[in-house]
Formats: C-alpha cells, structure tokens, sequence
C-alpha cells in the first residue's frame, strides 16, 4: 500500500534527482537526513521508487508524453508501470482525476526505440560502437540491481575463512566466480556492522574492480603508485597484494576522498601506503619519482558509465561535451603517469566506462606516442593468475556479461632500453 505521505515524498526526492545537479545518492541521503523521522520501510519505498524512476526515465517520460513529466506524475507512471502498483494499493493517496490519469496510463503503449528499450541517451548509443542486440543487453545488464561483493583483505585472513565465518552468522555468501579474493553476498545485509568489516577483514568492492586491481600484480617490497587513489577502493588491494611491504604511494587531486580513505586505512592494517595531496598531474610530488615505480595504477576520471546499475542518473547528468573534456583529462594523467614507470616497470590505465573513446581509443593514442611502452594482454595475465576469464587483449567487464560493473583496463609495459 502507498500512503499519501509515501508519494509526497517519492515525488518530493524526483523533483530534486531530476534536476540532475547533483548525484541521485547525494540527493537521497541529503532528504533522509533533512526528514530523520521516516522508518526503515517509507525510507525503503522512497529509494526503490525514486531509482527506479532514474533507471527507466525514458520509458516513464515516454508513458507521460505529450505531457510535461513533472515530479508527482513521474512518481505515479513509476509506481504504476514499473513497479507495477495496482489502483486498489494506492489506496486514497490519489486525487479523483489521478485516479482517472493512472487507469488510462495502465493500458498505454509506447512506440519502441531502441533509446527506450536499453534505456540509454542517444549521446551514449552512438558512442557504445555495439549492435542493436548488445546495445539492448548491455542496457538491459545496466538496469538490473547489482550484488554487493566483497574483497577479503588477505593480509587479514584468508577468502574460505572470511567466506565461513560469514555463513555461521547466517548471511548468504558465495566465493565470486572471477575473483580469487572475493565474497558475493545475496541480498543486502548491512555488513558495515559485522566485525570482520569492523576488523578490517573485508572491504566492499564490485568483483570487476578486484580483478583491475589485482591485474596491477603488486608484489611484496615494489614502490606501487595508486595515481588516481580517490577514497583508495583499490589502494587497499595493492597493499594487502604487497602483504603492507615496500611503499605505495596514493595520489590524488580531492582532499575530501584522500580524507576517506583515512579510516578504512586505519580498519586495513597496512602501513605501506603513503597519501599524498597532489595539486595537479603535474606536480612537483609527482615528478620527483619519475622512473621509479615499478607499477603504476591510472584508475581515471571518467563517465563512470559502466556503474549505471548503482548511478542510474549518471548518463543524465554526463553529455558528449563531458566526456570530451573527461578525455582531455584522461590523456594528460596517464601521460603524467607513465613517466613514473621504471624499464620494465607495468602501467595500468583503468575506467569504469564503457565508452571506447574512454578506453581502447586513449590506450591507443598514448602507444602511438610512446613505442617505448607495449601492451602487455589482460588475458595472457588472467590465465597466469588462474582466473578463468578471458575478454582478449583488454580487461572488459559489463554488468550483462560478468555480473560485474562496467570495467576497462589496459596494462602496458615500459620495455627494457
Ligand atoms: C575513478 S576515481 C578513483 C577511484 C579509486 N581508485 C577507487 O578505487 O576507489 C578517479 C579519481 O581521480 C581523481 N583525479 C581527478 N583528476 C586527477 C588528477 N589530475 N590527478 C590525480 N587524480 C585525479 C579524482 O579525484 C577521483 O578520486
């Protein structure tokens, strides 16, 4: 049953989203703080509904065409048409003529695109370089809900100890099919409050994101650097792969996520890693180890396209413009970035974008520019690691493939002189 007060604020949280000024989860934490006596239930229908919303905005703007898709009618064409709601469950929380508006909307069709049916903006289908059946799979993957895996820190524990403990506790775990370090859990419980999260022993972190790391192959004693580090999702991997030995450093440009990472170093028992501020791709604190590092992680700015299933608002909220730009930014950092690589040293560039001109087309141009680098194939690497995935040359991960989100990486070699 939808309450009244329930699509007040379903359509209340739309209307924000729908600006997209800002991202969907910002907007949604911000109201449940801003309304802290809703319940565990209403806060539940809220998010699922407003999600939902983002995740089929075409079909639901669609649906209410020729008419403006203001927030409360959104709310309605989603509670009726995607989370199928019948009249009688919403109760008297509808006006006589909403009422009318949403018998008509149940039997409504919509002339199919291929827009509609994966569920993606023009700007990013001309961009996939797939063909309509992929297209229409990938977009399909990208709106289903993802699983919540975990990486077990190995300097911790190890996966089948972690993997047991959690299944004594009752909670519904499997190992990940691709990462040997991974935990797929089936629902969601809140696994920030088990002591193993508590204790440092595992982390949240999607399986395909694992396998980038991992393919970074960290090694006890190297000098590791984490160029884009952010709140250091992969950070924490290249220093348990490096059993908290040798030094890595975390660079980046976001005071705010370097400061994220703070806690989830404390909880992770490494005392290898060293974060450090950067003003720029250039700076001074790069430059300084130039030709040092023996392996050098670029998980870059970018559309974050590939995480849709987790951001649906994402492919509003980015435009070809951005991405235009975000690739400026691309080929700059990893150009920063390979100079830090010592001969024979890896550099590994990364994306969670889907996008080639993200991807293939930057690994590209940079090659082109610098013979002195080779591409080293992701799946040559997987096979020596003993994963059992092989999406050629690159490491491609997507949502309808792997169950995994939306991941890219290239991993290059700086040849011996
Ligand atoms: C994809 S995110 C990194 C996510 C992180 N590696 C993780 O696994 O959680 C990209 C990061 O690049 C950072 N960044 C943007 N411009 C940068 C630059 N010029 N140099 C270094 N980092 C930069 C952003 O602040 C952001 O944290």
């Amino acid at each position: 049953m939808i309450h009244a007060a329930q699509l007040a604020h379903i359509e209340a949280v739309i209307n924000q989203m729908t600006l997209f000024d800002r991202p969907a989860d910002a907007v949604l934490s911000a109201y449940f703080r801003e309304h802290p006596k809703l319940g565990a239930q209403d806060r539940h229908v809220i998010a699922e509904t407003a999600f939902a919303c983002l995740r089929r905005y075409t079909f639901a703007t669609a649906l209410i065409a020729p008419e403006k898709p203001t927030a409360r009618k959104l709310a309605l064409a989603t509670l009726a048409r995607i989370r199928h709601i019948n009249l009688k469950e919403f109760g008297d929380s509808l006006a006589a003529n909403e009422r009318e508006w949403v018998t008509a909307l149940k039997g409504k069709e919509v002339e199919a695109s291929l827009a509609l049916e994966a569920e993606l903006p023009e700007w990013v289908l001309e961009r996939l370089a797939l063909n309509h059946d992929e297209i229409v799979e990938l977009g399909q993957g990208l709106m289903r809900p993802a699983p919540l895996d975990l990486r077990v820190n190995t300097l911790k524990m190890k996966r089948d100890d972690a993997l047991a403990r959690l299944v004594a506790d009752g909670i519904d775990a499997e190992a990940t099919p691709f990462s040997p370090i991974g935990i797929r859990l089936k629902g969601k419980p809140a696994i920030n409050r088990h002591a193993l999260f508590k204790d440092g022993a595992l982390e949240v972190q999607d399986e395909g994101s694992q396998l980038l790391g991992l393919l970074v192959g960290a090694r006890r004693g190297e000098m590791v650097v984490d160029f884009c580090a952010g709140a250091g999702g992969k950070t924490l991997l290249l220093g348990a792969q490096m059993a908290s030995s040798g030094r890595l450093y975390a660079f980046d440009v976001s005071e705010k996520r370097l400061a994220n990472l703070k806690p989830r170093l404390a909880r992770s028992g490494l005392s290898n890693v060293h974060p450090q501020l950067i003003a720029h791709e250039n700076d001074i604190k790069v430059k300084r180890l130039a030709g040092k590092a023996d392996r050098v992680l670029v998980d870059a700015p970018c559309s974050g396209l590939g995480t849709l299933r987790r951001n649906p608002d994402l492919k509003f909220r980015q435009t070809g413009q951005s991405v235009a730009e975000l690739n400026e930014k691309q080929a700059a950092i990893l150009e920063s970035a390979s100079r830090l690589v010592k001969t024979g040293g890896r550099l590994v560039y990364a994306t969670c974008s889907l996008l080639p001109q993200e991807n293939r087309d930057i690994v590209a141009a940079f090659l082109e520019r610098h013979p002195d680098f080779e591409l080293t194939p992701a799946n040559r690497l997987l096979e020596d690691m003993r994963v059992a995935l092989d999406t050629g040359d690159c490491l491609e991960m997507s949502p309808h493939r792997h169950n995994t989100d939306g991941f890219f990486a290239a991993i290059m070699t700086r040849r011996q002189g």
